[in-house]
């Protein structure tokens, strides 16, 4: 319940929609039962053989009954002013635009809801996926891609089908039942109270039923989950798949995957399916208890159950049955949809574990050092960075070198705090990282991954990435600046041309230039820059080498260097070991040293030119 009640919390403002819906949906129910109530003179004028006689008013009393009888007592007026067949045209145009006035009430109501499920989902949609953004890095480690896609995708339109849409059944089906219960009483209470007796019954299956659906649905859906991992995963590995051979494989996870989906789904649609022929023959043969119950009571003469009420009568309860069989199905889905809605809802409560402190400031123009202090950095229990000190002055290139998974990615993405230190500081210009508002050192620090990661949208748009406001003119600098203009005019549609999924239509050099220039354009005092390990051919290497040089001019740089040239021009050279700094200095002073930096540069391991 309290899962419901906060999936409806995103309906805000609810009483927008609510109020025209209540109103309307009375409307519609007041306009429907009467149609049915007039049946009883409709019937009474084609099957009475007496004539009519004048009989007089009812007294008010505020009753089911009276209303009747006050139905009766017009109608048998107008038999005698306007004559048997006058009488029925009259009720038959009331009968037709009363049908008319209910439909379109109905309509109406109907409309009001739909805005109020589209909207509730827009907000549940928009609010989970700012909350994804809003996650800090170590996030996405633990949480599966797939899941998220899915929970976003998938389950919001879960609990769009099934949550919202039972607002509707709580509001008008108990609403309709209980207009249409006033008149069934109102002609027969001995009836009535007959068939009540059956609703509890019907009401105790149909809950034994459902049951087990919730759990069913989770499972169902975690399998989905699953597999649009899984297709995410193919379609970004299609290459390696068909180098290795591994379509068959891949063919076979995904089938098995899609098979326990497909087991969930057939065992909870098969009990969803059952709830309705199930409340639908209860409502049948409880038809078929009233019908034998009532003839009898005519039969006898017993009471004053008249063959046209009780017609009526019959005609009245078979429509019960429709209201009572929506509330049952909504019963049936509500599980589906609150599994779905416990799933969504993780993402929303996930709260990101790196926010700006209340007392945090905002940073300064970066104008004198960053300075790690005795780093300590577990991405869980195990110590990854163990006592990392050292210094990047401004205007300073400092290269990180060191074997693989010596730390040297992870002390770049904890300068613009992707994760939290566990011990020591990061200072910027002498303040902790911690202290101050992560925007504003974000937005000073330039990022160029080793893996070019593009959007698929126009070369202007990757380049102007984060920079709305940027000009043609300001993109074609940027990409001069990065060797890039001159690919870039020979392409279809030059700036505009798109570049397909993560920049596939671009060759490993343009791709890098690309990134390059988006880093220009940002034009960030402190670049973090993670080399390409991956070799390119002499000519885009060199290319692409000029445009880093430029882009690290005048610049604060901490780059994870894999080509000699690089590590040979920084200022400073941080030699890294299972996490610790074993040795730094420049690369004369290193190689004099005779340590791990002369033993790494003997090995040749900084790449393809070292
Ligand atoms: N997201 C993560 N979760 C847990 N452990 C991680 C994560 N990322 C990296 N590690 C571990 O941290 C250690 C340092 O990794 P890091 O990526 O910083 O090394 P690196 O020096 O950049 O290596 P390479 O040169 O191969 O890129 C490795 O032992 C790695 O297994």
């Amino acid at each position: 319940m309290k899962t419901y009640f906060r999936l409806l919390s995103f309906a805000k403002p609810i009483g927008k929609f609510a109020i025209p819906y209540i109103f309307t949906t009375l409307l519609a129910i007041i306009f429907g039962t009467l149609n049915f109530t007039l049946l009883i003179p409709l019937l009474k004028t084609l099957f009475s053989t007496e004539a009519a006689k004048a009989v007089s008013k009812p007294d008010f009393v505020f009753s089911g009954k009276y209303f009747v009888s006050i139905f009766d007592y017009y109608f048998n007026e107008a038999i005698i002013t306007y004559g048997k067949y006058g009488a029925l045209k009259i009720v038959t145009l009331i009968i037709v635009c009363s049908a008319f006035l209910s439909n379109l009430f109905r309509y109406l109501s109907q409309r009001f809801m739909e805005e109020l499920r589209i909207h509730t989902m827009q907000n549940l949609r928009t609010t989970v996926f700012n909350n994804v953004m809003n996650m800090n890095i170590g996030f996405f480690n633990n949480e599966r891609k797939g899941d998220i896609i899915s929970k976003v995708a998938s389950d919001v339109q879960v609990v769009q089908f099934t949550v919202t849409s039972t607002l509707q059944v709580i509001f008008r089906d108990p609403l309709q039942i209980t207009a249409f219960f006033i008149v069934l009483f109102s002609i027969s209470t001995k009836l009535t109270l007959f068939s009540i007796l059956v609703v509890p019954v019907s009401g105790l299956i149909i809950s034994t039923l459902v049951k087990k659906l919730k759990k069913k649905a989770r499972s169902a859906q975690q399998s989905y989950a699953n597999m649009i991992s899984f297709l995410d995963e193919s379609l970004s590995g299609i290459k390696i798949i068909n180098a290795f051979n591994a379509i068959p494989f891949m063919k076979e996870k995904f089938r098995k995957e899609n098979a326990t989906f497909s087991k969930y789904s057939y065992s909870m649609i098969r009990r969803q399916q059952l709830a309705s022929p199930i409340s639908e023959f209860l409502g049948i043969a409880t038809v078929g208890g009233i019908l034998l119950y009532g003839g009898h009571m005519i039969f006898l003469g017993e009471g004053t159950l008249t063959p046209e009420a009780f017609i009526t009568y019959l005609a009245i309860f078979s429509q019960v049955t429709r209201p009572a069989k929506s509330i049952s199905e909504a019963f049936t889905n509500i599980n589906q949809g609150l599994a779905a809605g416990e799933r969504v809802l993780e993402l929303v409560d996930a709260k990101p574990q790196i926010v700006d402190k209340p007392t945090a400031t905002t940073a300064n123009l970066f104008n004198n050092k960053i300075e790690l202090k005795n780093v300590e950095f577990a991405y869980s229990e195990k110590l990854i960075l163990n006592n990392v000190s050292f210094e990047i002055n401004k205007g300073e290139t400092v290269a990180l070198v060191g074997p693989s998974g010596s730390g040297k990615t992870t002390i770049c993405d904890l300068l613009p705090r992707f994760y939290d230190i566990k011990g020591g500081n990061i200072l910027f210009d002498g303040t902790d990282i911690r202290d101050l508002k992560l925007d504003s050192i974000r937005g000073q620090i330039g990022l160029v991954p080793q893996e070019s990661i593009l959007f698929n949208d126009s070369i202007f748009n990757n380049i102007a990435f984060g920079i709305p406001d940027a000009t043609m003119e300001e993109v074609i600098e940027a990409a001069k600046i990065a060797n890039a203009h001159n690919f870039i005019m020979e392409t279809e549609n030059g700036y505009e041309t798109n570049i397909g999924d993560r920049g596939a239509k671009l060759s490993g050099g343009q791709r890098q230039r690309l990134c390059i220039a988006r880093a220009v354009l940002g034009n960030p005092p402190i670049m973090l820059l993670d080399e390409a390990t991956s070799a390119l051919d002499t000519e885009s290497e060199k290319l692409v080498q000029d445009a880093l040089n430029r882009l690290m001019q005048n610049r604060t740089s901490l780059v994870i260097a894999h080509r000699l040239s690089t590590i040979q021009n920084a200022d400073k050279i941080i030699v890294l070991e299972k996490g610790k700094v074993i040795e730094q200095g420049s690369h004369q002073e290193l190689l004099l040293k005779e340590g791990l930096y002369h033993k790494l540069i003997n090995m040749q391991s900084f790449g393809a030119e070292a």
